[in-house]
């Protein structure tokens, strides 16, 4: 059951969002990589990850704006990329109102892929419920969970129940820190994943992406996927907005 009904789209899109930034680049992550994508970064994250990248995307940040649900899907449709990046922070840490948003982006016609970028502590199950009732949200809307491992501190936070809730159309990515970081990633998809294309990504800082290649290799993993952030590689690894 969708536990969040949601009121007359009139209403929800006035409500208002904490937000850092709308932007459109090429996506730099996952399978959809290099397609020309708006990224929508809402403000708030449960998490405090030792190597997040968007420490501006939550306290004590503090958020650039405030948007209603309406403005940020003119902004989106001011431009042409079909795909949508919902990122953070957490998306879904607003609970009704990232459902809300979604609902809105899933509206737009032009818009034929939305993936939501969330962090593995938030529950999806009010967010599949919908996607399992609904066409446009099937054909639309995928979950790219990160799965936060030793190095990020936040492993504990992890709710492996969401493993059960992802469908093929979906991604889980693993951002490898160290042998451990590898090693703990490499057993938590063979006792809990089920459906979705298995990512591992270097921490920029810490893992060589050669050394993580040879890792993959030598483990014999042959459906992991190698995700390298391909905007730190175009852009200076600091710059925001890219
Ligand atoms: N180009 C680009 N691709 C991305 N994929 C995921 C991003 C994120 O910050 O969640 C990101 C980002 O910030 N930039
Ligand atoms: S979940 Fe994402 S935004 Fe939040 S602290 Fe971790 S890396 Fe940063
Ligand atoms: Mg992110």
């Amino acid at each position: 059951m969708n536990k969040w009904l949601l009121p007359e789209r009139s209403e929800y899109m006035k409500w208002e969002l904490p937000m850092v930034e709308v932007f459109e680049t090429v996506e730099g992550e996952g399978t959809r990589a290099g397609f020309p994508t708006v990224f929508v970064r809402v403000f708030h994250c449960n998490l405090r990850c030792s190597w997040c990248d968007t420490p501006y995307s939550y306290a004590p940040d503090k958020a650039e704006y405030t948007g209603s649900i309406e403005a940020i899907v003119d902004q989106i449709s001011q431009y042409k990329s079909r795909q949508i990046c919902f990122t953070g922070g957490e998306p879904l840490i607003h609970r009704e109102k990232s459902m809300a948003l979604l609902q809105a982006m899933v509206d737009l016609p032009h818009i034929e892929d939305i993936h939501i970028e969330t962090n593995g502590a938030i529950d999806l199950t009010p967010y599949e419920a919908v996607r399992l009732e609904d066409k446009k949200w099937q054909e639309k809307v995928r979950f790219v969970m990160d799965y936060k491992l030793p190095d990020s501190g936040e492993q504990h936070r992890m709710l492996h129940e969401n493993f059960n809730l992802l469908d093929t159309q979906d991604e889980i990515k693993f951002v490898i820190g160290s042998d451990e970081d590898f090693t703990v990633a490499t057993d938590v998809v063979a006792k809990h994943h089920d459906k979705g294309q298995v990512l591992y990504s270097p921490v920029w800082e810490t893992m060589p992406p050669h050394k993580l290649v040879e890792k993959i290799l030598e483990a014999g993993l042959s459906k992991v996927k190698l995700s390298m952030q391909l905007h730190k590689i175009i852009w200076d690894p600091n710059k925001r907005g890219v």
